[in-house]
C-alpha cells in the first residue's frame, strides 16, 4: 500500500494569528493608498473633459489609441501581476475616468449572439457605461453618428451593414469584440478620429482587386465580410 505523506498543517497558535493580523493591517494600509491613488487618477481623467470638444458631432471623448498604449505599457512593465489582471483593472479605471468626463452609451445590435456579445462588450469597455440593445442596425449606427455612443454590431461573413461606413469620414471601426477563441463576434464603431484609432489592426473597406494587390505586396490582410465586390478587411500591416 502506498503511504500518502501529509503536508504539515499550520499551527493555529498565537504566532500564526499574529502574523495574519499584521499581514492584514499591511494590506489595509496598502488598500487605503491604492484608493487615494485611484481617486487622484479619476480626478485627472475627469479634468481631461475640459480640453475635449463638446459638440454632439465632435469625436467621442473615448480615445482607443491612448487606452491601448496605456494597457500595452503597463502589461510590459508588470512583473508578477498577470496580464488579465492588469488589463481588467485599467480597463475599469479608464472606463470610470471616461464616465467622469460625461456619460457614454454602448449600443449593441447582435440579434444572433446577444448574450455573448454583451458579456464581451462589458469586459472590453468596463462597467461604467450603460448598455442598450438596439434591434435595428441603422438605428444603432445613427446613434453612434449623433450621440456620445459606441455601436457594437454583430458581424457575419455575409452581413453588409458596414458598406456605408466606407464613404463616411466621421464614423470608424476601431475595435473588435471577440470570444475566448479569438473569433470576431462584433465590431466597435464610433466617431473616433484617424489619429485616435490604434495603428493596428485597421479595418479597411476595399474592392476585391485592392485586397489581392495589398496581399501580393506582403500586407497581413484578410477579408472579414463580403458584399458584392467589396470586402471589409482586417489588416495587421506589412511585416518588415
Ligand atoms: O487621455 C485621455 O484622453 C483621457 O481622457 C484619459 C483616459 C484615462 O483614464 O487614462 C480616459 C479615457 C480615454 O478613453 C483615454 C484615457
Amino acid at each position: 500500500m502506498v503511504e500518502i505523506k501529509k503536508e504539515p498543517q499550520p499551527q493555529a497558535g498565537t504566532a500564526t494569528v499574529k502574523s495574519l493580523e499584521s499581514l492584514r493591517s499591511r494590506i489595509d494600509a496598502l488598500d487605503e493608498e491604492l484608493l487615494a491613488l485611484i481617486e487622484r487618477r479619476l480626478a485627472l481623467s475627469a479634468s481631461a473633459a475640459t480640453v475635449k470638444e463638446k459638440d454632439a458631432t465632435a469625436p467621442l471623448r473615448l480615445r482607443p489609441r491612448r487606452e491601448a498604449e496605456i494597457l500595452d505599457r503597463l502589461v510590459d512593465h508588470a512583473s508578477a501581476a498577470p496580464e488579465t489582471l492588469v488589463r481588467r483593472v485599467w480597463r475599469e479605471l479608464m472606463a470610470f475616468g471616461l464616465h467622469a468626463q460625461g456619460p457614454i452609451e454602448l449600443l449593441i445590435h447582435a440579434p444572433g449572439r446577444n448574450t455573448t456579445v454583451t458579456e464581451h462588450t462589458r469586459a472590453r469597455f468596463g462597467s461604467a457605461a450603460a448598455i442598450t440593445q438596439v434591434p435595428d442596425v441603422e438605428q444603432c449606427l445613427h446613434a453612434a453618428r449623433t450621440r456620445e455612443a459606441v455601436a457594437i454590431v454583430e458581424l457575419h461573413p455575409l452581413s453588409n451593414w458596414w458598406v456605408e461606413l466606407g464613404s463616411e469620414a466621421a464614423l470608424r471601426i476601431f475595435d473588435t469584440i471577440g470570444d475566448e477563441t479569438g473569433d470576431i463576434l462584433a465590431l466597435a464603431i464610433g466617431r473616433v478620429s484617424e489619429q485616435d484609432v490604434p495603428p493596428s489592426p485597421l479595418y479597411p473597406i476595399i474592392g476585391m482587386g485592392s485586397l489581392e494587390l495589398r496581399r501580393g505586396k506582403g500586407e497581413n490582410i484578410r477579408a472579414l465580410a463580403a458584399a458584392g465586390h467589396l470586402r471589409l478587411c482586417l489588416s495587421q500591416g506589412t511585416a518588415r
